[in-house]
């Protein structure tokens, strides 16, 4: 038979173009059902720029306020990369506020660009910061120093950078945003509460200080982040008086971070976004063997009634000097372990402790396995405006030995009556 007569079973072209449409089709598919068999985060962390894409958009899944603690602690760490850079190359430009405490220019930089952050992220929440920008609208040059640090200061990671909404316009909005801190504060929503140094005698004095944020909903703290650049990163590093050093940057500045019900950790200042923190937690000493106790205070006898604390260290058997150190340093020391109580007694009466200087603080101790009260045994209340007007003085200490701790307090207060 001739060979042109025999009919072909199949026709080997069109094979291979069944293949490849069926191939395609596969292939097709596998694309679209990739994501809903593994799970969006892993389809979009196989994209460039995952990490962002998936911090921005997938925090319905990630545990609460994933996204507020991610954009504190790069603000935090921004506005700490200014503070730095003013102890390092800027002549302090320390003003005198009305009650004649310091603020420098770092104050209203590290406040500016934190204010940013936040009002790029969350424009619709509500913040208490302790600066305002009235004397620099009166004062030119101050103003233009500022500007100038803060529009040179950036994250080196730029879709960190990105994530905080880059660039302040010019001078004057930073002025507006730094004046954006004015909330009155209370129970009601979400509010922020900024201190951009606690501590501005350490930081002059170039030892302790902290770059401070804390998220109130409905007037409880749910987030916290401090940055201390004078801190030793090492959490087993022992606590020392830092009350005016001239140590170097090595080894030094750490971050420490807490989410209500979710811990508190610490990771290097200069740590990127995605690194994970350390879990801290404080030392467990039983309430019967505190002799061995470290108690941290203020530097400034102006601040806490540093003869009170003494004869309340003594009542609980603690035979070690106090470790004084400038700002909420104090609470993440204590709640990493490296001290253990931390006492602020009232000098006066009429003081009212500022929200700002102890909101974060008071979560990360209390996430880390503390108590914090005020001298009257009652939890700071931070839902009553910008000062915790309910409040006398602040004792935090590990949870086992609180009331121990607060019944010393109060037998020393009562025997001054
Ligand atoms: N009279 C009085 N009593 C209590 N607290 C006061 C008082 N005056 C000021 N302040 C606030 O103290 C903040 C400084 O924190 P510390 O006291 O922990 O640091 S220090 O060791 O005393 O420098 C300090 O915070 P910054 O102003 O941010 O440094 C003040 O808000
Ligand atoms: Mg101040
Ligand atoms: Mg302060
Ligand atoms: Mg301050």
């Amino acid at each position: 038979m001739p060979i042109a007569a025999v009919k072909p079973k199949f026709n080997p072209k069109l094979k291979t173009t069944h293949f490849a449409v069926l191939y395609l089709i596969v292939l097709i598919l596998a694309i679209l059902l990739f994501p809903v068999a593994f799970g969006p985060r892993l389809f979009l962390s196989s994209l460039p720029f995952a990490s962002f894409i998936t911090r921005r958009t997938m925090s319905s899944s990630s545990p609460a306020y994933s996204q507020e603690l991610y954009i504190a602690q790069l603000a935090v760490q921004r506005a700490s990369i200014l503070t730095k850079r003013v102890f390092h190359e800027k002549a302090k430009g320390t003003v005198d506020k009305n009650d004649k405490s310091p603020v420098t220019i770092g104050d209203f930089g590290a406040q500016a660009l934190i204010i940013a952050a936040l009002r790029h992220n969350f424009p619709d929440d509500a913040i208490v910061a302790e600066e305002e920008a009235a004397q620099l609208r009166t004062d030119e040059n101050l103003k233009n120093t500022i500007w100038d640090l803060v529009r040179s200061t950036k994250l080196d990671d730029a879709a960190s950078e990105q994530a905080l909404g880059g660039a302040i316009k010019d001078a004057d909005e930073m002025l507006d945003l730094i004046d954006r801190g004015n909330s009155p504060g209370g129970n009601q929503g979400r509010i922020w509460a900024i201190d951009p140094i606690d501590g501005t005698k350490g930081f002059l004095r170039g030892g302790q200080y902290a770059v401070c944020l804390g998220l109130m909903v409905d007037g409880d703290v749910k987030v916290g982040v401090l940055g201390c650049p004078n801190l030793p990163v090492d959490d087993k590093a022992p606590l020392t008086a830092d009350i005016g050093s001239n140590q170097t940057d090595e080894g030094h500045g750490v971050l420490f971070s807490a989410v209500l019900g979710q811990g508190a950790t610490s990771r290097p200042l200069t740590a990127v976004a995605s690194s994970e923190g350390r879990a801290i937690s404080m030392r467990s000493i039983p309430s019967d063997s505190l002799a061995d106790a470290t108690f941290c205070e203020s530097v400034e006898a102006g601040h806490s009634a540093h003869g009170d604390q003494a004869s309340i260290a003594q009542k609980l058997g603690i035979t070690k000097p106090s470790v004084r150190m400038d700002s909420q340093a104090k609470y993440g020391s204590i709640a990493r372990g490296a001290g253990d109580i931390y006492l602020r007694l009232p000098v006066k009466a009429t003081y009212q402790e500022k929200i700002w200087d102890h909101a974060a603080g008071d979560l990360i101790v209390r996430e880390a396995g503390g108590q914090v009260t005020d001298i009257h045994g009652n939890r700071l209340d931070f839902g009553i405006g910008r000062t915790l007007a309910n409040n006398k003085g602040v004792i935090a200490a590990p949870a086992a030995s609180h009331a121990k701790v607060l019944a010393a307090v109060q037998e020393v207060l009562n025997a001054k009556q």
